[in-house]
């Protein structure tokens, strides 16, 4: 792995083959993210086992992220082509139940619209892409005319910036699709239009419930979001930067600003933060970015996200594998250049206070690597908050942490089946492993850092900086 940054792939047809997943992680894809707005549970499923057999087979971590839909409006299954919307025509929007599909006819998954919409506000659809304004309500039936025109494919979005939408932050189908996600084994979850810490608390509480332990991430799209990010960032456990909602929700002219607040607000708490959505939209038919899109994703690091997504790009688009392979080029080339600000710590406990350390050494000694030990997770978390020239080679007994750090900037998770537990044996591991990989060479210089004895968690009491003595 040459790049630090992390690289989040929507998986959809483009991208749902064998030879396409492999070929997606050795370009440098890090994390699969399964979009539950779409896509049935047999072929999530599947993908499940694709990934994890991908990953078997390639001896590497892929981190699979479910994300739940939440509530967000949606159009019903319109034909494969989708529908033609022309500026000036009327379309009606009517909800689910009335199943009367027609070409002037969309089904909309919310029951509420003709109760709350009122003539002359607006409905955007496909993340704002097109644009309706409510011309009449007919019973349950809501009559639009079409301001700004274009094709519109099945499942797209439906926002009403102006409504205060009378859903659960968990819907009845994120907790099915939840269930679901639990019985698979997926590494982390996100919860789409999160409004108020509490929607995190309800998630937790549901994981709870069924004994699964599984970190959740915030997406934050709407005003209210923005409005308790602090309380929010207080719940979780990781955030993503929906900008394609957010931009939506808000305008897009505010996103860039929120954008730089969040992923600071997330570097603070070492929390991984995900920037998401059109940073390389033009990849869905070009095989080249613009300028515009190769900035984004360059600035997008620079603001200092541990993960860089990918959407239409890897789901949909023509050049899946390219578009994969630009983030880690873009990835690789930034980051060299990097100068990330040296935070307080988060926290006063022993892990933060040797991380400070770590930092200090990483800053003065040119090593190549920190060999991490970790049953939980934390400790490689707080040592990638440091932002290291390093990188962090997180060692874990727990498949579970394995597959689920593989999300945070700048660590490389390895399994070890074998849990050492004398300072002497974790010193071995990081040995035999970097040198019979050929990272690092007998005689190097690296860092470890860890907690003896191993069974006791986030009791982080070493660092050590040591020469490799194993010969290869
Ligand atoms: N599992 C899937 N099956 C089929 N199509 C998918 C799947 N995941 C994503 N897509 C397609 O890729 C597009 C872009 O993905 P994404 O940004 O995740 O979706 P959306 O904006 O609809 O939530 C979607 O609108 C959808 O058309
Ligand atoms: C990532 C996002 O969510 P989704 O693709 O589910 O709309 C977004 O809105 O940017
Ligand atoms: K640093
Ligand atoms: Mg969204």
């Amino acid at each position: 792995m040459m790049h630090r940054t992390k690289i989040v792939a929507t998986i959809g047809p483009a991208s749902s083959s064998r030879e396409t997943l492999v070929q997606m992680v050795q370009q440098g894809m890090n994390v699969a993210r399964l979009n539950f707005s779409h896509g049935s549970y047999e072929a999530h499923a599947e993908m499940v086992g694709l990934l994890r057999s991908v990953s078997e087979e390639l001896d590497t971590p892929i981190t699979i992220l479910q994300d739940l839909q939440g509530p967000k409006i949606r159009v019903g299954m319109l034909p494969d082509e989708g529908i033609v919307l022309k500026v000036g025509e009327k379309l009606t929007l009517v909800p689910q139940s009335e199943d009367r599909s027609a070409s002037d006819t969309v089904c909309i998954d919310y029951p509420y619209l003709a109760e709350e919409a009122k003539p002359g506000e607006q409905i955007l659809l496909d993340d704002g892409l097109l644009e309706l304004e409510i011309f009449a309500v007919d019973g349950e039936a809501v009559i639009c005319k079409v301001v700004e025109g274009g094709t519109l494919k099945s499942r797209k979005g439906v926002n009403l910036p102006s409504l205060n939408l009378r859903l659960p932050s968990m819907t009845k189908k994120d907790q099915k699709d939840l269930e679901f996600g639990i019985s698979q084994g997926i590494d982390w979850v996100s919860l789409s239009f999160v409004r108020q810490a509490e929607d995190i608390r309800f998630l937790k509480q549901f994981l709870v419930e069924r004994q699964a332990d599984i970190p959740v991430m915030a997406k934050i799209e709407k005003p209210q979001a923005i409005a308790h990010l602090d309380e929010i960032i207080a719940e979780c456990d990781g955030l993503m930067v929906a900008r394609g909602d957010l931009g939506v929700e808000i305008t897009p002219e505010k996103v860039p600003f929120l954008q730089k607040e969040i992923i600071r607000k997330c570097n603070l708490k070492n929390i991984p933060v995900i920037t998401a959505t059109q940073m390389l939209d033009s990849m869905i038919h070009n095989p080249r970015p613009t300028r515009a899109e190769a900035s984004d994703v360059a600035n997008a690091i620079i603001d200092g996200t541990d993960a860089v997504m990918l959407s239409g790009e890897s789901a949909v688009g023509k050049y899946p594998l390219k578009s994969v392979s630009m983030l880690a080029k873009i990835a690789s080339s930034i980051e060299p250049k990097l100068q990330f600000v040296n935070n307080p710590p988060a926290t006063t406990d022993q892990t933060h206070a040797l991380s400070e350390a770590l930092n200090a050494i990483d800053q003065i000694l040119n090593l190549r690597y920190i060999a991490c030990f970790t049953a939980t997770g934390y400790t490689a978390q707080i040592a990638s908050g440091e932002r290291p020239k390093a990188m962090v080679v997180a060692f874990t007994p727990s498949i579970d942490v394995y597959h689920r750090l593989n999300l945070v900037w700048g660590v490389k998770p390895v399994y070890i089946d074998r849990e050492g537990t004398t300072f002497e044996e974790l010193v071995e591991i990081a040995e035999n492993y970097l040198i019979d990989q050929q990272l690092a060479h007998s005689g190097e210089q690296i860092l470890i850092m860890g907690g003896i004895p191993t069974q006791i968690s986030q009791g982080t009491n070493f660092l050590k900086i040591h020469t490799l003595k194993k010969a290869s």
